[in-house]
């Protein structure tokens, strides 16, 4: 196994820099830099050294050995200067010594799951961790990363398992006295709930997307509504082009902002209107387009006729009267009014957006499938169980077969594929043979 370093810390130049180390060889090396091991795990100041013996820098080592630390192997922590010229120092004497080759991307948390450390949920919720920009983004990967997806499958998993237990049960034994007559009966119901609590939670990817990869609002309307103009005000900053000229902006605008700790993308397009020329009729169709991919749709209008409007495959559509401060107003109550001139109604509309967020996103974002092959095997284990549930009255060993795919399938989601020892369980359960 070679022994595996690279720079854990941000791009330098930095304040201090942090080279990680893992594999057999970390004490080797920790000894031949600094001259020894420092005690395990706590922070020591030692002069790190080349192999002639010329100081590199000075700095904290600390020492992990294995297998009670982050890899599950021995590790080792070299925190520096974060100078370019003395990370690179450091880096070259280490790929010098025998045994020693730079990690490549992940292989730190890939030996930490390869030794049991986590699951392939907390690994991805690690992954996460480290990309999130937003609170809710950030609330999200931690509850993942600390084990809330591992825990919500492996209960699944121990109630099939018992379920399975049953049936087996009822099966082998059925004859035997310590065993009660037709106890599979008492699983069915538990695994009714079970698909029922496994939809909800399947239902929930919406909203780990929007987590994940932003909350989408686009924003519609005819030429000259003040669309762009709405963008630049929700973003603070002179993202688009503004301009009197109907159909300045062509092609789809992305901006992204933290709105209530949630990441919101919002794009600007191009000014929906008949008889457009090639170019316009092509950002027209951009724009129609990411409307029906939207979580929101803001349908601006300067004149309070909704024109154009489709419907966008159930995204909902909220009206917006534009440029309020020339004095047009709107009778109906389900419209929003701004200025972007004046700023008037910018408030409203973000409460209303904040409200709106909380509502279909939610407080609770910690326990969501966040990843496409979780839905995939979530959907398989599903239909095994639903499966199992219709087959009704005969056929027991066929829905204990199905019951033990969707377990499988649950353990491909976290990774281990497990071995389970339904016996244990029919005997820890019942005093069979006593
Ligand atoms: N300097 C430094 N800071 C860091 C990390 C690191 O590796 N180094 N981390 C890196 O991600 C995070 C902390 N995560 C860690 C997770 C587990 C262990 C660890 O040694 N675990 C042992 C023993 C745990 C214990 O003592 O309770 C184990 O799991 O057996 C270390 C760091 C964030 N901050
Ligand atoms: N008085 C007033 N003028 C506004 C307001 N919002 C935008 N405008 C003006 O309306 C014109 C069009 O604004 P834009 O934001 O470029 O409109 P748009 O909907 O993006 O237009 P296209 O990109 O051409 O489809 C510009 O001259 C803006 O200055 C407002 O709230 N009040
Ligand atoms: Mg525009």
């Amino acid at each position: 196994m070679d022994t595996i370093f690279a720079l854990s810390s941000g791009a330098p130049p930095s304040g201090v820099a942090v080279i990680r180390l893992s594999g057999p060889q970390a004490g080797a090396v920790i000894e031949t830099l600094t001259g020894g091991l420092p005690e395990p795990r706590v922070a020591s100041l030692r002069s790190i050294r080349d192999r002639n013996g010329a100081i590199i820098d000075r700095g904290l080592v600390l020492w992990f050995p294995g297998p009670g630390s982050f890899t599950g192997e021995d590790c080792a922590e070299i925190h520096l200067h974060g100078g370019r010229a003395v990370i690179d120092r450091l880096l070259s004497v280490l790929s010098e010594l025998e045994g020693l080759r730079i990690a490549e991307a992940g292989e730190f948390s890939r030996r930490a799951f390869a030794n049991g450390k986590f699951d392939l949920t907390g690994a991805e919720g690690l992954a996460d961790l480290i990309g999130a920009e937003t609170e809710s983004q950030r609330v999200l990967a931690m509850a993942q990363a600390s084990g809330a997806l591992r825990q919500l499958y492996e209960s699944w998993q121990e109630r099939l398992l018992h379920a399975r237990a049953m049936i087996e049960a009822e099966i082998d034994f059925a004859d035997e006295d310590d065993v009660p007559g037709s106890v599979s009966e008492q699983v069915w119901d538990d695994m009714e709930r079970l698909a029922a609590e496994m939809r909800s939670h399947m239902a929930g990817a919406k909203r780990a997307a929007a987590v994940r990869e932003g909350f989408r609002i686009v924003i519609i309307g005819p030429p000259n509504a003040g669309k762009s103009s709405l963008l630049n005000a929700l973003a603070g900053s002179d993202v688009a082009i503004v301009s009197d000229e109907p159909g300045t902006t062509r092609d789809v605008l992305e901006t992204r902002l933290s709105l209530s700790g949630q990441l919101v993308i919002i794009t600007d397009t191009a000014g929906i209107r008949e008889n457009a020329g090639a170019i316009e009729a092509e950002g027209i169709r951009r724009a129609l387009a990411r409307a029906s991919e939207a979580d929101l749709v803001l349908h601006l209008s300067e004149t309070g006729r909704w024109d154009f409007v489709g419907d966008f495959g159930g995204v909902p559509v909220w009206r917006v009267l534009t440029k309020s401060d020339l004095g047009r107003t709107c009778r109906e109550d389900d419209v929003l009014t701004i200025s972007s001139k004046t700023e008037e109604g910018l408030k409203p509309l973000f409460d209303s957006l904040e409200k709106h967020l909380s509502e279909t996103v939610g407080r609770d974002v910690s326990t969501l499938p966040t990843r496409q092959r979780h839905l995939d095997n979530l959907r398989l284990a599903l239909r095994d169980i639903e499966a199992a549930l219709s087959f009704r009255g005969d056929g027991l060993e066929l829905r204990a077969e199905s019951l033990r795919r969707a377990a499988f399938s649950l353990g491909r989601i976290t990774g281990q594929h497990g071995v389970e020892d339904v016996l244990g369980v029919i005997f820890s359960e019942f005093c069979v043979g006593k």
